[in-house]
């Protein structure tokens, strides 16, 4: 970092021009302890675009029932999942960024962070900056858009850039749910997958977190989305895919059918072995390794079934890896000359 030539002695130290990448995703506790996940849920579910009730009606709500009896029930479930290295979600997204490192040539710093809980967007996007990012690509880690992930990890991004005297030029990374490389990784992935198993299922269902209904009609695109992904990847596959919609919260009405329930009328219908994929993740969660691996298969064979398998997310694979670096590769067109 030097001072410019000819700059008078207290011009401040300007760093070497370069390009970031910051690899977002949801964001996770800190702990699989209840206090940790109290801190997060708060957070997560403060934001106005997760739930859309005024915050006068849904403040008490939260603060006087839902943290006082939710984190502990979710820290038995983190606590399923937990890794030595710490959150599943915050390990694959790490691991990712680490195998992206050095994918775009010397220039380019690869880094990432969590819309809720640690490491922060502002954090780390304000370590680019210094670092000497002029431009920076924002890349949501999510295939299908939907306001309550996409657009919240971008506001939070903008809302830092608003404190910035001197702004890096920003690109957002655009879904997708449709684009023949990531259609083309699930295949790849899932193929794998189906043949490592020592029985052939029956059904294979792509379960994709669930949203309220009302936000298709407010003009969400998550369901089209979602819808469209399931149709290319049974395509691809070859094979009819079941879609269903998971983890739902609240009240209200939201999209289906509901995974939980299709897994146990699959097996009282007769289905004895499936295989559940969960394509909208990019990387594994609790909402996959504890709803789907532990409690879908706990409901299936419940039910009747005898087989289920649940086949990873794309994770740090190599398969993933290469389709990030090709997808961002395309959004850093003109910014960078690509080794
Ligand atoms: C992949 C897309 C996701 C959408 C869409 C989404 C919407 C959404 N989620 C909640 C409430 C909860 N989600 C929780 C966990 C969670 N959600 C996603 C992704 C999407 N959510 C991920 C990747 C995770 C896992 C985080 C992890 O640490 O592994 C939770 C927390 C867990 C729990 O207590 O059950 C809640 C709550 C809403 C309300 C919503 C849309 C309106
Ligand atoms: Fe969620
Ligand atoms: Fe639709």
């Amino acid at each position: 970092m030097n001072p410019p030539v000819h700059a008078p002695a207290d011009h401040p130290p300007i760093a070497k021009p370069r390009i970031g990448v910051l690899l977002m995703n949801l964001g996770t506790p800190d702990g699989a302890d209840a206090k940790s996940v109290k801190r997060y849920l708060g957070e997560f579910l403060s934001d106005r675009r997760v739930v859309e009730i005024p915050a006068i009606a849904w403040q008490p709500i939260l603060r006087g029932i839902i943290l006082n009896t939710r984190p502990k029930k979710s820290a038995h479930a983190y606590q399923q999942v937990w890794r030595e290295d710490g959150s599943p979600l915050a390990a694959f997204t790490r691991a990712q960024a680490a195998r992206l490192k050095d994918a775009f040539g010397p220039g380019v710093l690869v880094d990432w962070a969590m819309r809720y809980g640690n490491p922060a967007i502002a954090e780390r996007l304000q370590a680019m900056k210094d670092a000497g990012c002029e431009r920076i690509l924002l890349a949501p880690l999510y295939p299908q858009y939907c306001a309550a992930t996409t657009a919240t990890a971008n506001d939070k991004a903008f809302a830092h850039l608003a404190t910035m005297r001197w702004q890096p030029a920003i690109r957002t990374l655009p879904p997708y749910h449709d684009d023949p490389l990531y259609i083309g990784a699930l295949k790849t992935s899932i193929a794998e997958s189906l043949a490592r198993l020592d029985f052939e299922p029956e059904t294979l269902i792509a379960s994709f977190h669930g949203m309220p209904k009302r936000t298709l009609a407010l003009g969400d695109p998550y369901h089209c989305h979602c819808q469209k992904t399931a149709r290319l990847l049974a395509d691809a596959l070859g094979r009819p895919v079941t879609i269903a919609f998971q983890s739902r919260f609240g009240p209200a009405k939201w999209l289906g059918p509901a995974t939980d329930e299709t897994l146990v009328a699959l097996a009282k219908a007769g289905t004895r072995k499936v295989a559940v994929v969960a394509p909208g993740f990019s990387a594994d969660c609790l909402e996959t390794l504890e709803e789907l691996a532990i409690r879908g298969r706990e409901s299936f064979e419940e039910a009747g079934g005898t087989h289920f398998a649940y086949l990873p997310c794309l994770n740090d694979e190599d398969v993933s890896i290469e389709m990030l670096r090709n997808i961002v590769s395309r959004e850093l067109e003109g910014w960078v000359r690509l080794p």
